[in-house]
């Protein structure tokens, strides 16, 4: 066996001396209403059940009228047969009970049996029935609360994205309200389901004898109060290893992933990783084993409670009994209606407690639409087919909490024909001022026209029709390469404009895709079956593809070579040139690549310190030439840093 290693299994860590040597974890923000149920006592709870309740109905009513009537009048349907049911049995015993000889008193309580058959079977029926209807709904919501969230989020203005809150928000209304709208209408049926099994089971307790109902009230209750306790507990809990469990998670995730695989072996973390998992599964095992003794200290408790409660009850019953009070029929009847009642009240108990927390986290999905709706741009109803120039007239944009302009009161032309480069150090606003040209941003100061137009007067959509962006962080899609390309213009079918390899030839990527394993239908992304994986310039030769089959009048390229090898950024460069029907805004760092544009515009902080072409600024002198001669001193032969000291 000599040259197989094998791993050392990882030293056993000593018993923890603090919690753990990794710092804290803030809370998660799907959670940030947890401790809202926990804090809040079972019958504030119970009193804003109608209101939730009417919330949860109106949402299913709106999904789905039929299944909504459904569920619930099957479920009210169900509770009669259940009243119906117990009246029969009580019938039943009676005869039974009754003095005379067997045969007799068998014949005489065939038809209640007939009719409490009857109603154990059609109450069966009806449940069944309601479950359907209850499961039919439930992924109807599903499906309207998801369509409406991304309608809004796909929709809303590109600078609600930069607001922390806003994105806070729709992590949480997508994360926990999207889930929780179905749990709030399954636990509304629940719970009606729960109190009609209740009153059902009271009422048929209440025609037999009025005395039984509070006997039955008093040998429901303590069960009813042990779930209470019981649930809340368990939430309690929850919270408190919620922290420890993510780390876990977290800890797990870095030691069997193929992005970190690398890492941990190159710098030995195996030992450190294994030994902060050990103690974070022992803390979570001591803690499971806590939670286990207290639930069943309380569950004995309950237990025993009941017990107590249903030997109290059979006491009664057997006092009243022995009076005359009650039947001996309607006794037995009492026991089997205590069975029913337990269980409906169980139900209606964990349906009360869940509703209220579902309800908190659906009104985080509402709160989140209606922020979101009021960030839908309104756009102007102008037709737009193309420009001749659009002037950007002292433009500024401020960044939601920032104190300093991104772009400061910034004046351009862009032409249609016309190669302009923005050019400028790192931060320099570059970036913002081609998005306020694409129409990604409103612009808080200033104005920008289309041929004379206030930009905000234009139909968006027909504005975005005309603009391409090949923008510095993109998204690697997890579609074919072709559908990646296509997604340019994915309404586009056949009609002016370059093909799919067309494109790719044009972005140095044909023959990239080529040699992929299924060339353009290869899936780019390792999480599917057969599905691949580009290096970074291999993917921004696909955008820049995608970027050209948008065959647009207006294209803007952020660094659109930055990854790119100096062939393919060659390549890139020639089709990047002037084209009579196209303005181009070029944005890169690589100055060779701009000495041809017809203007370059040199951004220092937000404002625009020169314009002109490259001979012009560099006999101008300034930014522009100093950056442009650093670079450039770069390639000189024989060029060499200064020895230190
Ligand atoms: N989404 C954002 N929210 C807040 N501030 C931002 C945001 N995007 C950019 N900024 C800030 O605005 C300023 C201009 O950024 P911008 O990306 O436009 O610069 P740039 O010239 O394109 O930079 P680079 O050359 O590094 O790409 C920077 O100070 C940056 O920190």
């Amino acid at each position: 066996m000599a040259g197989v290693i094998r791993p050392r299994p990882p030293s056993e860590p000593e018993e923890p001396v603090g919690e753990t040597t990794l710092p804290e974890l803030v809370d998660p923000h799907w959670m940030h209403r947890a401790t809202e149920l926990a804090h809040t006592g079972f019958w504030s709870v119970a009193r804003r059940l109608p209101a939730l309740i009417r919330e949860a109905i109106s949402l299913a009513w709106a999904t789905s009228r039929r299944d909504t009537a459904a569920s619930l009048g099957l479920n009210v349907a169900a509770g009669v047969l259940t009243t119906l049911g117990l009246l029969a049995t009580t019938g039943v015993l009676h005869q039974l009970f009754a003095a005379g000889p067997t045969p007799d008193r068998i014949r005489a309580a065939l038809p209640a049996l007939a009719v409490a058959a009857a109603a154990v079977a059609g109450r069966g029926a009806l449940t069944i029935a309601a479950g359907w209807a209850q499961a039919r709904l439930v992924p109807q919501i599903n499906f309207t609360v998801e369509r409406r969230l991304f309608e809004t989020t796909s929709a809303v203005e590109l600078a609600a994205f930069d607001d922390a809150g806003f994105a806070e928000e729709m992590d949480r209304a997508r994360d926990r309200g999207l889930a929780e709208a179905g749990s709030l209408v399954n636990d509304t049926v629940n719970l009606v389901t729960g109190v009609v099994g209740v009153i059902a089971t009271a009422t048929a307790v209440t025609i037999i004898h009025p005395l039984l109902l509070p006997c039955l009230v008093v040998a429901a209750a303590p069960e009813a109060v042990t779930a209470v306790r019981m649930a809340r507990r368990q939430h309690v809990d929850w919270l408190a290893r919620i922290t420890r469990r993510r780390r876990k998670w977290m800890l797990g995730d870095l030691m069997a992933n193929r992005h970190t695989a690398a890492e941990i072996r190159v710098y030995q973390m195996r030992d450190f990783l294994l030994s902060e998992y050990h103690l974070m599964t022992r803390l979570e095992t001591r803690a499971e084993l806590r939670l286990a003794r207290a639930q069943t200290v309380t569950r004995a408790i309950g237990l025993s409670i009941t017990g107590v409660a249903t030997f109290g009850l059979y006491v009664v019953l057997g006092a009243l009994l022995v009076g005359g009070v009650v039947a001996l029929a309607a006794a037995a009847t009492a026991l089997l209606a205590l069975q029913s009642a337990r269980t409906s009240l169980r139900t209606a108990v964990f349906a009360t407690n869940s509703l209220y927390e579902d309800a908190l986290y659906y009104q985080d999905y509402r709160d989140f639409l209606d922020r979101a709706t009021r960030r839908i741009p309104a756009g102007g109803h102008l037709p737009v087919a193309g420009f001749t120039r659009i002037d950007v007239e002292r433009v500024s944009l401020r960044y939601p909490d920032t104190d300093t302009a991104a772009v400061d009161e910034v004046s351009l032309t862009v032409r249609r024909g016309e190669v302009i480069a923005l050019v400028g150090e790192n931060g320099s606003g570059k970036t913002t001022l081609a998005k306020l040209i694409a129409g990604l941003y409103r612009p808080t100061g200033g104005t920008i026209r289309w041929d004379g137009v206030d930009a905000a007067e234009l139909d968006p959509r027909q504005t975005a029709a005309q603009v391409a962006v090949m923008s510095q962080d993109w998204w690697k899609f997890p579609f074919t390469a072709r559908q990646n390309i296509r997604a340019g213009r994915h309404d586009r079918a056949g009609g002016p404009g370059p093909s799919v390899e067309t494109a790719a030839r044009d972005a140095a990527a044909h023959d990239m895709i080529s040699e992929l394993p299924f060339g353009y239908d290869t899936l780019l992304d390792r999480q599917f079956k057969n599905g691949q994986d580009l290096s970074g310039g291999q993917w921004q030769r696909l955008v820049a593809a995608r970027g050209l089959y948008r065959d647009a009048r207006l294209l803007i390229c952020d660094e659109p070579s930055a990854a790119l090898d100096a062939r393919a950024e060659h390549a890139l460069f020639q089709h990047l040139r002037r084209h009579p029907d196209r303005a181009v805004v070029l944005i890169t760092h690589r100055l060779a690549n701009v000495r041809h544009a017809d203007r370059i515009l040199v951004m220092d902080h937000g404002r625009l310190v020169q314009s002109g072409d490259h001979d012009t600024l560099m006999a101008q002198g300034g930014l522009y030439r100093e950056l442009f001669e650093l670079q450039a001193a770069g390639y000189l032969a024989g060029s060499a840093e200064p020895a230190d000291g």
